[in-house]
């Protein structure tokens, strides 16, 4: 299988962040600063999530804030897909889970993005003008001891038009280990996963996206424990 999302661009952020801001990749400061205020919304409404998720577990509205404060891997990609006379030939980017606690996904209005179901079919997301597309990631799947899923998903080429999407992904420090919170452990739903550390996990998952196998050489169910 080929694979053609080429545009693979890390935008600048919040300013160090992670230590440095990746302006060389951007080109002009324009287009830097309009990622940086997008940014800055982005993870506004990522957080926002965050809170209804704490909510909807029993937990207070902020419990997750303090994985985020200080040094984090929170980033925003922006991907590009070319027109393809033959998009079932090839995909635009390959079956994956996001690493991160949730991902907020823009893109323009052609649809390209799909979830896999538990029966392993593919479902199309359509774009919605103003709308914007939520992915949860392995961190959640783990926090959560199990009650959020992170999903698979992928996306196909386009036949005719441009594709743009754009992933804001709110991850925590680095040196954090991702763990299955207190609360969320009793007698009736026992803890579920071990536990990793965010950046290794993360950067293990960098080499195969690189490689793009097949498999994802790292998941959060591979710190399951067995029951
Ligand atoms: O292009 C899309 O809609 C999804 C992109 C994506 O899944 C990602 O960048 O992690
Ligand atoms: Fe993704």
């Amino acid at each position: 299988m080929l694979y053609i999302s080429d545009l693979f661009l890390t935008c600048p952020l919040v300013e160090d962040r992670v230590g440095k801001r990746v302006s060389s990749t951007t080109g002009t400061d324009r287009f830097g600063d309009a990622c940086i205020a997008y940014g800055k919304e982005a993870e506004k409404l990522a957080h926002k999530i965050l809170e209804l998720i704490a909510l909807s577990l029993g937990l207070p509205a902020k419990r997750f804030v303090p994985f985020f404060e200080g040094k984090n891997m929170t980033f925003n990609r922006i991907n590009y897909y070319r027109p393809c006379p033959n998009p079932e030939l090839v995909l635009g980017k390959g079956c994956h889970t996001d690493t991160s606690s949730v991902t907020v996904v823009a893109t323009n209005d052609v649809s390209g993005l799909e979830i896999k179901t538990r029966e392993g079919t593919f479902l199309k997301v359509n774009p919605l003008p103003g709308s914007y597309i939520i992915n949860l990631g392995e961190a959640m799947n783990v926090w959560s001891n199990g009650y959020y899923e992170s999903s698979d998903h992928r996306a196909v080429a386009p036949k005719d038009r441009h594709r743009f999407s754009m992933a804001f992904s709110l991850g925590p420090a680095p040196d954090m280990m991702v763990e299955p919170l207190e609360e969320l452990i009793n007698e009736d739903h026992p803890r579920r996963f071990t536990g990793f550390k965010y950046g290794k996990f993360w950067r293990s998952r960098r080499h195969t996206s690189l490689l793009r196998l097949k498999e994802q050489n790292i998941r959060a169910r591979h710190f399951k424990i067995r029951e």
